[in-house]
């Protein structure tokens, strides 16, 4: 994807970093200024546009709350479905539940037991893959309603802590590696 003046985008110079954010030890990379950026809010959308046309999606899902910010606009420009993976509390109705632990600290998600059909080709998305547990609790919800998933994508990927390991048997994407 091409920039303004037709130059390719260096879409790290949108990353900040914050050391200690939010607790001692972990280095936060924020996507705010890549958001804040409406030519590259869509250059690094459109990436991930490509990845998903090229495995026939139908349905997205991303989890709370960084997930939604990446994976909506994919839903919109392909004219497909989008479902969140909420926290506990916010989803109504009937849903289904996966645990996991996170960089700092633990948590459960959520999916509302309609959200996928069995057999519907899936992409999950979020901002960031960390130590992986996230997408992973993401990716259970979604397979134990039947859905395939056929590609994982993120804006970061953090190396060094071997998110990729869980998401290993599943077509990937990142825009970025840290
Ligand atoms: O790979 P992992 O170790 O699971 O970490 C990555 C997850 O952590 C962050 O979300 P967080 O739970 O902080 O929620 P938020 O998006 O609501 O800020 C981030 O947006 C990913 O979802
Ligand atoms: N280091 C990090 N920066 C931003 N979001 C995160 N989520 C989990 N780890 C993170």
């Amino acid at each position: 994807m091409k920039g303004r003046k037709n130059m390719p985008i260096d879409f790290s110079k949108y990353i900040a970093s914050y050391p200690d954010f939010p607790e001692p030890g972990i280095l936060f990379r924020d996507i705010s200024p890549l958001l804040e950026n409406g030519e590259v809010y869509r250059a690094a959308t459109d990436k991930i546009v490509d990845f998903a046309k090229e495995r026939n999606v139908q349905m997205i899902v991303g989890p709370e709350a960084r997930g939604f910010i990446v994976g909506c606009p994919v839903a919109y420009k392909l004219g497909v479905g989008f479902s969140p993976a909420r926290k506990k509390n916010k989803l109504p109705g009937e849903t289904i539940e996966e645990s996991y632990g996170l960089e700092y600290g633990k948590s459960s998600l959520y999916l509302r037991t309609n959200a996928v059909k069995p057999g519907q080709r899936v992409l999950v998305t979020d901002d960031l893959l960390a130590t992986g547990g996230t997408i992973d609790a993401t990716i259970r919800l979604v397979e134990k309603l039947g859905g395939i998933v056929v590609g994982t994508a993120f804006l970061i990927e953090l190396s060094d802590l071997k998110g990729r390991e869980k998401v290993k048997d599943y077509d990937f994407f990142t825009l970025l590696k840290y």
